[in-house]
């Protein structure tokens, strides 16, 4: 049994102060003056108490990539970042196409058990959308998958996206689609625009995105499925989606905190730290993105966590990979985009609950509920799960890639002043981050 915990005068959602009892697993008691023998004491003045944070979409490379991160590392990463649970993407190698990968990547992540980790299954055999990988059979196993993606790859054919999306209605699956559609990026390098055409390299066009999506959420309609698009990049893939919600689709869309606050003029200097798929676009884009996400038209944000060797970012851009971290600098960069409310650390003002109620749902409460997981996603209150995470909103911190827990160094962010720091994290009760520092 866990031994109990008393943190002393948080602000849940930024509220006024209070105390929780953490003991068995869940939230005690909410109140002030609360005292409890024998607990740790944790003094959380000023802090902020979020219900953990979840991803949907993370990159972890085990098996087959573990220099470049491992479950245990980039769960690590995923707490001190204030996560308590990540659903793990498809594309490692061998890929997440059969039952044995699924159960293999859950079972890592409860051995390190520094967060939930909840693996996606691939939709297609190999990533290479020819046909439908053993979908039910992923379903089935311990790892009871419910979200399938080919990310890194879109699911091109029209007609394997529908079976795809018939197939996972059975167990309420979902399809979470990497929107691009490949004739119309071949050999693209950044988004296409102003700056490729400055700089002579092949542009990625928004419409490769938006094409897919406004082809998918007809499909989603059609066959009455439920469709997640990834990582949406572009101010017309908002009003796709807006248009698609008006008429009922069953879809859910996130955007990554990279899309929210970089921009392609980035690319100017040539580093390949911010090369990634879909690209930074422009800040007209980013501006739709953030409104998008206070509408709701874009439902969470989702790291898109991908983490890269060193051979395979630091070298000519054409020859980088694409991706970048995030688990570790999300929640500093939402903060940062939507606002600083009341950053005296007084709180407890209107503006700042609405705020961080806003941030605990696009990061943990839809999320989790899109993902299933019942355990997460729940505002601290008596009888709760105990997955929740202390934010110190009035600290900032210049990002130092040396710091990160990741065993990967390709953060957009490096040497950026970034607001607020994830002070605690407990999963399930126990705690993985303590004083901003992992547990274990
Ligand atoms: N988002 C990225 O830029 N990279 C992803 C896969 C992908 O979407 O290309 C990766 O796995 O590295």
């Amino acid at each position: 049994m866990s031994s109990p915990y008393l943190i002393k005068g948080v602000g849940v959602l930024g509220a006024e102060p209070t105390d929780l009892l953490i003991r068995d697993g869940v939230v005690a008691e909410v109140g002030r003056g609360l005292s409890a023998r024998g607990a740790g004491v944790l003094d959380a003045a000023g802090l902020v108490a979020l219900p953990g944070l979840v991803d949907l979409h993370t990159h972890l490379r085990e098996p087959g990539r573990e220099d470049a991160e491992t479950v245990e590392s980039g769960s690590r990463a995923a707490a001190l970042g204030g996560y308590t649970a990540v659903c793990a993407m498809a594309n490692t190698s061998p890929v997440a196409d059969t039952a044995g990968v699924v159960e293999q990547v859950w079972r890592l992540g409860r051995e390190a058990g520094l967060v939930d980790v909840q693996p996606i299954g691939a939709v297609t055999v190999g990533l290479a959308g020819e046909r439908l990988a053993e979908l039910g059979a992923m379903a089935d196993s311990a790892a009871r998958v419910r979200i399938f993606s080919d990310d890194g790859f879109c699911v091109a054919d029209p007609r394997l996206m529908r079976r795809a999306l018939e197939y996972v209605k059975a167990f309420d699956g979902i399809i979470a689609q990497h929107a691009e559609e490949p004739r119309l990026t071949e050999g693209a390098q950044l988004h296409e625009g102003e700056v490729s055409t400055r700089l002579g390299m092949t542009g990625w066009p928004a419409v490769a995105e938006e094409a897919i999506i406004a082809r998918d959420v007809l499909l989603a309609e059609h066959v009455g499925s439920r469709l997640h698009v990834c990582h949406v990049s572009t101010a017309g893939s908002v009003e796709v989606l807006r248009h698609a919600k008006a008429r009922g689709v069953r879809v859910t869309a996130e955007v990554t905190p990279h899309h929210l606050l970089l921009t392609d003029e980035l690319a100017a200097g040539y580093d390949p730290v911010f090369k990634v798929n879909p690209p930074l676009r422009t800040r007209a884009d980013v501006l739709a993105l953030r409104a998008a996400l206070t509408d709701g038209v874009i439902d969470v944000v989702a790291t898109d966590h991908a983490p890269h060797a060193v051979e395979d970012k630091e070298c000519e851009w054409a020859y980088a990979r694409p991706g970048m971290l995030g688990l570790e600098t999300a929640l500093s960069v939402v903060i940062d985009v939507l606002g600083d409310g009341d950053a005296s650390g007084a709180g407890a003002g209107r503006a700042d609950v609405a705020r961080w109620d806003l941030i605990a749902e696009r990061m943990s409460r839809t999320p989790a509920r899109i993902a299933g997981l019942t355990g997460h996603g729940r505002t601290p209150a008596p009888g709760v799960p105990a997955n929740l995470t202390l934010v110190d909103p009035t600290a900032r911190r210049v990002v130092d890639p040396g710091d990160l827990a990741s065993r990967s160094r390709n953060t957009p962010y490096a040497g950026r002043e970034l607001p607020g720091r994830v002070v605690a994290t407990f999963l399930h009760g126990e705690p993985t981050v303590l004083d901003g520092k992992a547990v274990k």
